[in-house]
This record gives C-alpha cells, structure tokens and sequence, in this order.
C-alpha cells in the first residue's frame, strides 16, 4: 500500500476547489464513589457554585476512574463550556508544544463544537497548531452525506483558520482495509516525526484531545458492542466491514489507541443516551455485555459533558 500521508492531508485543499459544494469562506473524582443520583441531586439542589449558576451546571461524582462529570441543563450550555474546556488545553498545550493534535468522531458531537468557532475563541485560539484527525470515518467519498470529514468540514473546519496540510482524513480512494492501513501509516509517520506524541508505557499514539460522542447502544468510534474489533490489541487502525451503524464500511481507531489519550471529552446530550450512560458511570461490572464506552480509560484525563436528558437516568 502506498504510503499516503500527503495526499491524505491534501483532501481539504480538494474540496476547497470553487466549483465545490463545500468552498465555504476561510475566516480567519475526587472523593470515593457515591451514588451518582445522590451526587447529582444534592449538587443540584444545594451546592452549585455560584459561578456556574447561570449556565446551570452540576458536577457530580463518579467512581473516581470514570473522571469528572459535568451535566448542563441544556445542548446550548454543554457547547459553551466544551469550547471553554478545548480552547483551555489548546492554549496549554500549544505553549508547550509544536503541535496539538485533537481527534473528532462523527455524529451530534461536531455540532456541540460550534462555541469554538465564535468569539473569543475564533481569535484567541493558536489554530496554526491545530493537527485534526478522525478518531473513525465512514469509508465514502468525502463529498457523500455519510462522511465525518464532510460533516466537520461543513460544520466546523471551514470556519476556522487550520492550515490545510494539518487536517489528516482518509484516504477515500481505498477499500476500508486499504484506508485504514494508509491512516495507520500516516500516523506512524507524524509519530516519528514527533507531531503526535507517543505513550511512554503503550508505545501507542498518544493525542493530546479526544472529542468523542456515544451511541445509545454504547458505542464509541465504530467500536460497537460485541463486535471483536473492540478487542483489538495491536492494530493502530481498524477496519470494519459490517458496522451495525450505517453505513456498515468504516475505519475505528483501536480501543489501545483511544486510552492511549492525554485527554478525552465524551459528550452526550439526550435521552436516547440516558441508558448507555448509566451503564457507563455505574460502578457494576458485568463482564459479559460490556460496551465499548465502559472500556475508556485514558492514560491522562477523562471529562465528560453530559445534558440533563442524557444525565436524567443517572
Ligand atoms: O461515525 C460515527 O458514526 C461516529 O463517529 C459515532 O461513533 C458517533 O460519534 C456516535 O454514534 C454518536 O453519534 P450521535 O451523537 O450522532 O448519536
């Protein structure tokens, strides 16, 4: 397989062509596990900090491991504090580093960013160290309906100021295997380039941010439940050939790489995520039908921003 690197970051500039569709303008834990209901209503109802008041926001107590909780009572509040929350680690980790590499899934998850691409942060935030990947893509051309690139270059890319060499989608010349053996290779490259950064302990990949969505059956990326692609140890970048999800043809990050994360944000808004989250910050085990989202457990941080509709079985 050719090694594809280049022409994968190329795709932005494809489809900045004028006769394209998608020409858009370049504008520049803490304490040991309690229930989390008792955390969340008592939180609610005596002790939310001042601060937080107007956005309505409760952080509420999981078993430690889970991370820290934060539930809004709106989508709208969610996305405020999700580009609060980004612009922070873009801003201490571009201080420290040449690159910050954030990777995005597909779905709801890359319209709760649209906060990022207001002000301040449109002008604050350092995007010439923005390095953008997919944590998993629906093998279709990149103009098709179906792909998260095309859903982030609409939503989210266009509006930004990134460099186009610093946006890594796939290749969508390739069979799923084909595409995620070249994305495979090509972060093997930006690896030892030292653009991404690499686990000390894993040797894995190691990204600065993940932003990841769940699906209500407690997917993430296309890692679904009961699916053996969950446990892949080796690979880098899988492929999927009957995604439960259409379309059924996809490439996934490995679960390895995923935890491999110095930061990773869930971020879930409602109710159709309510069961699937209550399975995941619960502290019950049940090692027969874990699902994939149970499995995350990042090297570094884990946040979650959840909605009060996703948070109302908690
Ligand atoms: O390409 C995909 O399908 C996604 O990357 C997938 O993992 C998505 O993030 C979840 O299914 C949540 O999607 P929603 O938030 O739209 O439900």
């Amino acid at each position: 397989m050719a090694f594809s690197c280049r022409a994968v970051s190329s795709n932005l500039r494809t489809l900045q062509n004028p006769s394209s569709p998608q020409s858009l303008p370049y504008t520049p834990l803490t304490s040991r596990f309690f229930t989390v209901k008792h955390a969340f209503t008592s939180l609610r109802s005596n002790s939310i900090p001042q601060k937080f008041t107007k956005a309505s926001m409760a952080e509420i107590t999981a078993p430690k491991y889970k991370g820290n909780v934060k539930v809004f009572d709106t989508e709208e509040d969610l996305a405020v504090s999700l580009a609060k929350y980004t612009a922070d680690l873009s801003s201490k980790i571009s201080q420290e580093r040449d690159s910050f590499t954030v990777v995005i899934s597909g779905g709801s998850l890359v319209k709760s960013l649209r906060k990022l691409v207001e002000a301040p942060y449109i002008d604050s935030v350092d995007w010439s160290k923005w390095r953008v990947f997919w944590v998993d893509e629906r093998v279709v051309p990149k103009d098709h309906p179906d792909s998260n690139y095309l859903l982030a270059y609409t939503e989210f890319l266009s509006k930004i100021p990134i460099p186009a060499g610093n946006v890594y989608s796939i290749n969508d010349a390739l069979s799923a295997e084909g595409a995620a053996d070249d994305y495979e290779t090509c972060i093997k490259h930006l690896v030892k380039t030292q653009i991404i950064d690499q686990s000390k302990a894993t040797g894995f990949p190691k990204f600065d941010l993940m932003l990841m969505g769940i699906g209500p059956d407690g997917h993430i990326a296309s890692l679904f439940p009961g699916h053996p692609l969950v446990q892949e140890k080796e690979k880098w970048v899988c492929s999927i050939k009957d995604s439960p999800k259409p379309p059924p043809e996809r490439i996934s990050f490995s679960l390895p790489v995923i935890n491999a994360s110095a930061n990773i944000a869930l971020v879930v808004a409602g109710a159709g995520k309510a069961t699937a989250l209550r399975t995941a910050l619960s502290d019950e085990s049940n090692d027969v039908d874990v699902l994939p989202v149970q499995l995350v457990a990042p090297e570094g941080e884990l946040s979650w921003f959840l909605d009060k509709e996703a948070a109302s079985k908690l």
